[in-house]
């Protein structure tokens, strides 16, 4: 039998080595349960290997030493190359392989396709009909024009019922009319719009004989699809330098009473006739399937995130050898810290969770998106509500893991050479785009609210809320019964969810009793609804990673999932024990006990904590990071690192002979008057 971890070679760093060939589980294995399949794993390791045989797809120089420009250029280089080779070289097949090509050959900091691949198609295979995907959709899948989603303005992303873009219907001329009357109603953030794209799906506000009828989808042409000149009426551009992400031009869009065709209104759901009649949609929120599609996805990206951190911070931990546990033993992998281990490991267990509900979610994702083809609607609030609650809850956990693993490298995690920082700039922009995260976790709250009212009136409620209508303990069981499948565990996360719930309810209810108008009573409530929402996200999230413990049959990969399962409900437990505390749902017994257990968690976890990172199969390309690398050998390549940079290229600087050298002269004078 070969080595259960796979990334081992000779010539690596023994002190890395020595991790690996303490695995218990096979880390390939591992791979399926991360990927969802064996074939999946599989299928990223053939892309990786065949874009490394490509020279023309390696990173010119290390990201970080690439100015905005630079960084634009490259990236536009790589997807030229890609797109000729697409099928030939490595014979891309779906979304999650595309996804895969993209990190490694690219990376996460965007290219001229993000928004066409991400929210461009998917608008126009959800909104477009038949016809309007012969002339846009197939152009667009094979990158005839390249397409982005432009809705949110300078002044309104949350409130889209308040875009001031207007789309007016002339029906004499059977157009629209685009409008961007202000300045705060210009386009501002779409990625790409900037320099990139050609077409965009604008959303704007709907206007029928003066009538309001909320956001609508249109598609505009943008530019000449030759000069790349924009059209008449059309300004557009960069918005400018953000906190990470450069590589993509996010943009700027002002329309000045653009003419466009009727039939460019998205019509397979709703539609405007010729003399202007409006026809509903089946679904009042169906034209916001973009969003859902991202908000649905984005679980597994910032799985992906949180683990390429930690990937990071774990591997150079086993080779930082710093200060001594023994004093009469050598300095010690900082790894072996209790600390160290405390700041790392339950971030690895969360980037297994949220994978594991990333999967659920867009299995449910696609049977909502199968039945809204056939305007089959039912399901919709559901995963509204569970994507808003996850997209929030999961991409602040994800900062929180990030900057947990860049302060526990040291210095060096604050270098670029880490890469930890571009990728926490790149992952934290989830906590804002496709809804900002309070928003959109009030957003469940509404669902949560209804489905607490439901059960007050004596209705008992199914699905993702069945437990406010459950049995419940009055005290938890934790550490009081024999424990099956982590019964106890779930149970009292299910406590603490409906007790909080409720509890907003409850107070929301007594407002609205005493004569306050909804608005004010939910204003007055919402810090307690986003609990509420918090609490029901993180059960569910727990849920996922027990029922994927529960049907793993590898014996090694359960074991070692069930390791990292047990370690994630003590840690989030303890994380929100306050509200059990509160109600005597837990007592101080118990408190200790679910401690205990953590510390005894690490232990167990620590011998195979390079493996947990290692089964993400992370290539060295993809994550761009000294820290990080798959042989440990740090150290020379720091020093190789910094020889990129620009102020290395000569040993005596400009600014010396303009400032410093005269700075210091006068000083020299004055201090001989
Ligand atoms: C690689 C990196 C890529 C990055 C890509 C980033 C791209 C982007 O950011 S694109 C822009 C994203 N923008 C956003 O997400 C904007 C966020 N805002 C919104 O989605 C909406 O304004 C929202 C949902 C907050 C409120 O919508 P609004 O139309 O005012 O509805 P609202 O009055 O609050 O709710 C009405 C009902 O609709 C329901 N509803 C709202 N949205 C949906 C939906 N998508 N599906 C089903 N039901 C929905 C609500 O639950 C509510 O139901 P109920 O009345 O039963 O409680
Ligand atoms: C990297 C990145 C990429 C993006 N890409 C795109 C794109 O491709 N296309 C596109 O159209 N847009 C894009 N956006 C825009 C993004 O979707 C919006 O910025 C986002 O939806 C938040 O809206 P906002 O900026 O209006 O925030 P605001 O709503 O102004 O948020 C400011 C504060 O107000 C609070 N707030 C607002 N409303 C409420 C409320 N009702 N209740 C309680 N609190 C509230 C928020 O919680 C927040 O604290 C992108 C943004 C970023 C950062």
């Amino acid at each position: 039998m070969g080595n259960l971890n796979k990334e081992i070679r000779d010539g690596d760093h023994p002190d890395i080595t020595e991790e690996r060939l303490k695995s218990t589980f096979d880390t390939h294995k591992m791979a399926a349960q991360i990927y969802n399949s064996q074939r999946a794993a599989d299928r990223r390791n053939e892309i990786t290997s065949a874009v490394l045989k490509i020279p023309e797809l390696q990173d010119i120089k290390p990201l970080p030493f690439l100015s905005r420009e630079e960084k634009v250029e490259e990236a536009a280089r790589k997807i030229g190359i890609l797109s000729e080779h697409l099928y030939d070289l490595v014979n891309v097949n779906d979304g999650a392989e595309l996804y895969h090509l993209n990190n490694v050959v690219i990376g996460g900091e965007g290219n001229p396709l993000a928004l066409h691949g991400v929210m461009f198609i998917p608008v126009l295979q959800a909104q477009a009909t038949d016809e309007q995907k012969k002339k846009w959709l197939y152009r667009a899948m094979k990158r005839e024009i390249i397409g982005t989603y432009a809705q949110t303005e300078m002044g309104h992303g949350s409130n889209l019922r308040k875009l001031e873009t207007t789309a007016t219907y002339d029906k004499a001329t059977e157009e629209f009319v685009l409008n961007s009357p202000t300045t705060t109603s210009m386009k501002w953030w779409p990625g790409n719009l900037g320099k990139s794209t050609n077409y965009a799906v604008v959303v704007a506000t709907l206007i029928i004989n003066e009538k309001d009828y909320g956001p609508h989808s249109f598609m505009v042409q943008l530019r000449d699809e030759n000069t790349h000149k924009p059209l008449p009426n059309i300004e557009v551009g960069d918005i400018g330098p953000k906190m990470a992400y450069n590589a993509t031009d996010n943009g700027f869009l002002k329309l000045n009473h653009l003419r466009i065709p009727r039939t460019n209104m998205l019509m397979k759901h709703v539609k405007v006739e010729k003399d202007g009649t409006y026809i509903k949609p089946p679904h009042a929120k169906m034209s916001y399937s973009a969003m859902v599609h991202v908000r649905a996805h984005m679980n597994n990206t910032m799985a992906y995130f949180l683990a390429s951190s930690l990937t990071i911070a774990v591997r150079y931990s086993s080779i930082r050898r710093q200060g001594h546990i023994n004093p009469k033993e050598p300095e010690v992998k900082v790894l072996e810290y209790q600390t160290q281990q405390h700041r790392l490991f339950p971030h690895i267990a969360r980037a297994y969770a949220f994978s594991f509900a990333g999967a659920e979610t867009v299995r449910l994702y696609e049977k909502v998106k199968k039945d809204m083809e056939s305007g089959e609607t039912e399901l919709m609030a559901d995963l509204h509500a569970l994507t808003s609650g996850l997209k929030s809850v999961v991409t602040y956990l994800t900062m929180q893991g990030i900057e947990q693993a860049r302060q526990s490298c040291g210095g060096h995690g604050y270098s670029m050479a880490s890469y930890i920082s571009e990728i926490y700039g790149i992952a934290i922009g989830g906590c804002t785009y496709e809804g900002e995260n309070m928003v959109m976790l009030l957003q469940l709250a509404r669902y949560l609210m209804k489905a607490a009212k439901a059960v007050k009136e004596g209705k008992k409620v199914e699905g993702l809320v069945g437990y406010l209508s459950a049995p419940d303990n009055r005290h938890s069981l934790i550490d009081r019964t024999p424990e099956k499948s982590y019964d106890t565990y779930l149970k009292t996360f299910e406590h603490i969810a409906r007790q909080q719930i409720f509890r907003a309810f409850d107070k929301l209810e007594k407002m609205l009793t005493s004569g306050l108008p909804h608005s004010e009573a939910w204003n007055k409530c919402s810090v307690e609804l986003t609990r509420a929402s918090r609490l029901h996200t993180r059960l569910f999230i727990a849920q996922a990673f027990a029922r994927r413990v529960h049907d793993v049959v590898d014996f090694h990969i359960k074991e070692a999932l069930d390791d990292l399962l047990h370690l994630h409900l003590n840690y989030e437990l303890l994380d929100v024990a306050s509200y059990a505390l509160e109600d005597g749902h837990l007592c101080g017994e118990q408190m200790n006990f679910i401690r205990s257990e953590l510390y005894r968690s690490l232990g167990k976890i620590r011998p195979n904590a390079v493996s947990y990172v290692d089964a993400w199969e992370l290539s060295d390309m993809e994550l761009r990071s000294v820290l990080g690398r798959r042989d440990g050998h740090v150290y020379e390549n720091l020093y190789k690192w910094a020889q990129n940079s620009s102020l290395n290229r000569t040993d005596v600087l400009p600014v010396f002979e303009k400032y410093l050298k005269p700075l210091m002269m006068s000083a020299r004078k004055n201090s001989k008057l």
